[in-house]
């Protein structure tokens, strides 16, 4: 199926969500909506008016209505994997045979499903294509952010392994979870303003105040974290698989080497990749500390001239203090499809390891980009 010639008919679902909302702003940004019939659906709106880029489907489709879906030539989704689990096996055993690009991890591993990231693995998405591919769906978020910026020495075949070590930001668990920070910062704040305000008051004397309402928050201040985040940070994300790894840690690995067509299904191994992820009180930006074993010794100004010229986003950040304060923080990144790339040095276990840091907006590369960038890959095909 070719959709250059025509105004294909793309289904949106997720549209007002989270990462749905930055995936329609980016949408609107580069003019996708004029290449495209939109068809906006609802899980809790159905009958309701589309919003103001719909064309000559003005209302609401009810999201779960196979024969709506069915119509569409492209459905892209960001409501989620509980949405993805209900209705994708149902649409394809109706005979459906559109593309169907997602957010939602449910459909990564499979066999049929590729993992785009296309300034990453265009190759792998074009061969995929070639071959009559129908299911593209969007990387885990640290996962994607991290090959945007040091995907250059995977595609060079330098890394023999990589550890990470992740910082997450709030925006990971879902708008509520954003929200719960900012609700328990205010709390912490309220605890102690009175200490704040008096020059004098003794900071330990804060402290000890501030670790009593933490350890005292309410239920209903703790009922998306579990415990409080704010002023804290928790080293645990997604499910426990039960061998000591989160499931988080083990998409670092899994998703990696699916989106560089390597490890299980392809003919070039897997690269060992492993580390711990932590949920930090940032708002939407995901940093990690990377250390990579290379296969061999580059010189480090080589390294930095391979990053920079790998994508138009990634941005090698000088190693100094100035530079790193001025530009490799998530409040400086978050907003932005900048991917700097910063603190990179050859550590002190030999010339072959190398550390670095990066960070990226995890609703942009981590999630809406590249699922509007396969939109366009589609529509150019
Ligand atoms: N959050 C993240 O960082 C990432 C999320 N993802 C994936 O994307 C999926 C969606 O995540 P996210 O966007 O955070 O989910 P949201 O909870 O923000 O939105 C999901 C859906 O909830 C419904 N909804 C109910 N109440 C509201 C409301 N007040 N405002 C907006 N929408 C509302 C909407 O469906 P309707 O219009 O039909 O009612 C919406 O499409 C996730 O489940 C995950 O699979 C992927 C990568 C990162
Ligand atoms: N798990 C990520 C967010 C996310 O939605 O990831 P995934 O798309 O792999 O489920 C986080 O909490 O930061």
């Amino acid at each position: 199926m070719t959709l250059k010639a025509q105004q294909p008919l793309v289904g949106l679902v997720g549209w007002r969500g989270m990462v749905g909302s930055v995936l329609m702003d980016r949408m609107q940004a580069e003019g996708d909506f004029g290449l495209i019939e939109p068809v906006f659906f609802s899980t809790s709106n159905a009958g309701g008016k589309a919003p103001a880029q719909a064309k000559n489907e003005p209302t609401l489709k009810d999201a779960f209505d196979i024969g709506q879906l069915a119509r569409c030539d492209v459905i892209l989704t960001a409501q989620g994997g509980d949405y993805t689990s209900e209705v994708y096996p149902k649409l394809r055993a109706a005979g459906w045979n559109g593309h169907w690009i997602d957010a939602a991890s449910t459909l990564r591993m499979k066999d049929d499903a590729v993992i785009v990231l296309d300034p990453v693995n265009s190759p792998v998405i074009k061969n995929a294509l070639s071959k009559g591919g129908r299911n593209w769906i969007g990387g885990n978020c640290t996962v994607s952010c991290m090959l945007m910026g040091v995907g250059a020495l995977y595609k060079a075949g330098l890394v023999e392994w990589m550890t990470s070590m992740t910082y997450q930001a709030a925006s990971g668990g879902g708008a509520q979870h954003m929200r719960e920070l900012l609700t328990q910062f205010g709390t912490l704040n309220a605890e102690v303003r009175a200490l704040l305000d008096d020059p004098r008051s003794a900071i330990l004397e804060i402290d000890r105040k501030i670790l009593g309402k933490q350890q005292s928050l309410s239920a209903a201040e703790t009922q998306n974290f579990g415990v409080p985040l704010g002023g804290s940070l928790i080293p645990w994300i997604d499910k426990d698989l039960g061998d000591g790894m989160s499931r988080e840690e083990w998409k670092g690995g899994a998703e990696t080497n699916k989106i560089l067509g390597q490890g299980p299904g392809f003919s070039a191994p897997a690269v060992p990749v492993d580390g711990f992820c932590v949920r930090v009180g940032a708002m939407r930006c995901h940093s990690q500390a990377l250390t990579f074993k290379l296969r061999k010794d580059v010189p480090l100004a080589d390294i930095e001239a391979m990053i920079a010229a790998d994508n138009a986003w990634v941005k090698v950040v000088p190693n100094t203090r100035e530079a790193t304060l001025a530009g490799l923080t998530p409040v400086a990144v978050t907003g932005t499809l900048d991917i700097p790339v910063g603190r990179l040095r050859k550590l002190a276990m030999g010339p072959e390891y190398l550390g670095a840091f990066t960070i990226g907006d995890q609703l942009l590369w981590g999630a809406a980009e590249p699922l509007r960038r396969m939109l366009r890959i589609l529509l150019d095909a």
